[in-house]
């Protein structure tokens, strides 16, 4: 049976965890066929990333276009743009209705000098986005303030969604109090929290890509928002348990996209 198709716009990890690499193995799990639009190559590891070379705009525009006048795209997810002329590209694309189901994860690790431009760019995206997907930093940058506790994380969920995407998941990986990893949702009918408990484990690189590539799977596949959120929630908490034990690099190592323990495994 032909698989359904989607598409991860973003930047390449050379050390395979995060990024277009993470997405693809996101999409391969979930049994679905990905096509990635490469925005930037980066040289990085699991220490962190050394450097970022970013593709000219016609260039992602030119596989933008490649892509979607070819293959049936089901849903979209852009993670790392590196720049405000491949944000453009990108939003050109949305505005002319051939992004199905576009989740932004709004990466701006590594924008450095450029975040201001990628940040008045991702503005210009984010009206067409079904949900953004921002950390508590990206979350800070897009609203102008320090997002700190889960009551601030919905606060500027419910101020990016006043910008367009109807859903905002303001993501709390990094907040390491507590058992729980704690993510805040606007949804059209009022905020709430998505809390599963924190696994404990250095091998969390990705995490924020594996979560919005997942989401983007499961609306590919006729989820509605809140339900993607849920499953993606699940398969991010599994996939850094899958990990737990494993030994790859001397940083934050990768997830474990594909076969886990069961999920009381870690529950117990
Ligand atoms: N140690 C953990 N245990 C359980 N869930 C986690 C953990 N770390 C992150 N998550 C979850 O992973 C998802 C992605 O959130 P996170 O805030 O880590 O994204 P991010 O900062 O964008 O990630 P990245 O490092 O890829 O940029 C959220 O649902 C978050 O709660
Ligand atoms: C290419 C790329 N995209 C996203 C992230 C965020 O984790 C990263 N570190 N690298």
């Amino acid at each position: 049976m032909t698989p359904l198709a989607v598409l991860a716009i973003g930047g390449s990890d050379s050390s395979g965890g995060s990024g277009l690499q993470a997405d693809v193995k996101v999409f391969a799990a979930m049994r679905l066929y990905g096509a990635t639009v490469a925005t930037s190559v980066t040289a990085q590891n699991t220490r962190g990333v050394q450097d970022v070379f970013e593709l000219p705009g016609n260039v992602v525009s030119a596989q933008l276009s490649a892509v979607l006048e070819d293959l049936p795209i089901k849903a979209v997810k852009v993670g790392m743009l590196a720049t405000a002329e491949a944000a453009a590209a990108v939003t050109a694309k949305a505005r002319a209705g051939v992004l199905p189901n576009l989740v932004v994860d709004p990466v701006l690790e590594a924008a450095a000098g450029r975040r201001r431009g990628v940040v008045s760019a991702l503005e210009r995206l984010l009206p067409f986005a079904a949900v953004a997907t921002p950390n508590r930093d990206e979350a800070s940058a897009l609203v102008g303030w320090q997002v700190s506790t889960p009551a601030d994380m919905a606060g500027a969920a419910a101020q990016i969604a006043s910008n367009g995407p109807k859903y905002v998941v303001v993501t709390g990986g990094d907040m390491v109090a507590g058992d729980e990893a704690v993510d805040a949702v606007w949804t059209d009918a009022g905020a709430r929290f998505l809390r599963y408990p924190r696994v404990q484990t250095r091998n969390n690189r990705g995490t924020g890509c594996t979560f919005s590539a997942a989401i983007t799977s499961r609306l590919a596949q006729g989820d509605d928002v809140l339900e993607a959120l849920v499953a993606a929630k699940e398969y991010v908490t599994r996939s850094l348990v899958g990990a737990r034990d494993w030994d790859l690099g001397n940083g934050s190592g990768p997830l474990n996209h594909f076969d886990w323990p069961t999920f009381a495994a870690f529950s117990a």
